[in-house]
């Protein structure tokens, strides 16, 4: 190849949410194809770039799964697994794609729209403070959904736990431990029985208590593996955690709030009365580049 015939270098972003990692593919107009292969090599962390994942951010009237939401939304969040494989949602990468688009001047702080394939979601991206500390930032996580689902189990070793399946735009089995130890090293996936409860696959949370409202967690993601912190299983364990505490804001009439620390970090996770879910957290850029055009399999479009 000359020269001439090579592809452009594509810029590219780094950032996470409570360590929560990832790549950041600014593609307004939807140019850029990138496959399976090139997600799992950008987000590969000895071959390439490294991240849980990888935010695509294009202009919704530009994607084919997000031109019905161009009226609500400006832009579409097209997430992807650090595999390659897409998933509906992702909690910690909405707050990050805020983030993003306030830096590049797309949106002002403030309130936000983001089309995702889980719909659009609204955040809230608070001012920084005034010695530079950047503002969290609040999606509206939509409403969790509960299949009436029982006898799932998820077990690592010896060990086995019943769990609750919550569905936030994407799938979580939600355990809760006695100690977070027992989840062990989550280099692979934890058994989930019987096999064919989640056809499209599962994140898997394991749960201990820290106090009232309080709790801490760790998660393997599907796609991902083991990973800091996921928000939308964040928002999954508060769910599982508000409904054995007998705090079902539904039930109660009073909205539920809960601190989820994760290895990452914390977040804050609240369901409103409506059933809406509100999560709160850190997000941060913390890097710029150019990825090598011919380094992917694709190219452009
Ligand atoms: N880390 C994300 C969830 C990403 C998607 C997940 N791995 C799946 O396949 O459903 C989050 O912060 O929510």
């Amino acid at each position: 190849m000359t020269r001439a015939q090579q592809p452009s270098p594509v810029p590219f972003l780094k950032g996470h949410g409570t360590q929560n990692d990832f790549v950041i593919v600014p593609d307004p107009d939807g140019l850029l194809d990138l496959s399976a292969e090139d997600v799992a090599l950008l987000c590969d962390r000895r071959a390439g770039i490294g991240g849980d994942g990888l935010l695509r951010v294009v202009r919704s009237a530009a994607h084919p799964e997000a031109e019905s939401m161009a009226a609500q939304a400006e832009w579409f969040m097209d997430y992807r697994n650090a595999d390659g494989s897409i998933a509906e949602m992702c909690g910690n990468g909405s707050r990050v794609f805020a983030r993003y688009l306030v830096e590049a001047g797309y949106a002002d702080p403030g309130d936000l729209a983001i089309a995702t394939r889980a719909g659009v979601k609204r955040a809230h991206v608070a001012k920084d403070a005034a010695d530079g500390t950047p503002g969290d930032v609040t999606v509206d996580m939509g409403r969790a959904l509960l299949p009436d689902v029982d006898g799932i189990v998820v077990a690592v070793g010896d060990r086995q736990w019943p769990v609750r399946s919550v569905n936030m735009g994407n799938p979580h089995a939600v355990a809760f431990v006695d100690d977070l130890a027992h989840a062990g090293d989550l280099l692979s996936a934890p058994r989930v029985t019987p096999e064919d409860a989640y056809p499209a696959g599962v994140n898997v949370e394991f749960v201990v208590d820290r106090g009232p409202g309080h709790v801490a967690m760790r998660v393997h993601e599907r796609g991902s593996g083991e990973t800091r912190s996921c928000g939308t299983g964040a928002c999954a364990v508060m769910v599982a955690a508000a409904r054995r505490d007998g705090r079902d804001p539904a039930a109660t009439g009073r909205p539920a709030t809960y601190t989820v620390d994760l290895p990452g970090g914390r977040l804050v996770i609240t369901e409103r009365v409506d059933g809406g879910i509100e999560m709160t957290g850190p997000a941060v850029i913390v890097a710029r580049g150019e990825i090598d055009g011919t380094w992917l399999t694709s190219g452009t479009r």
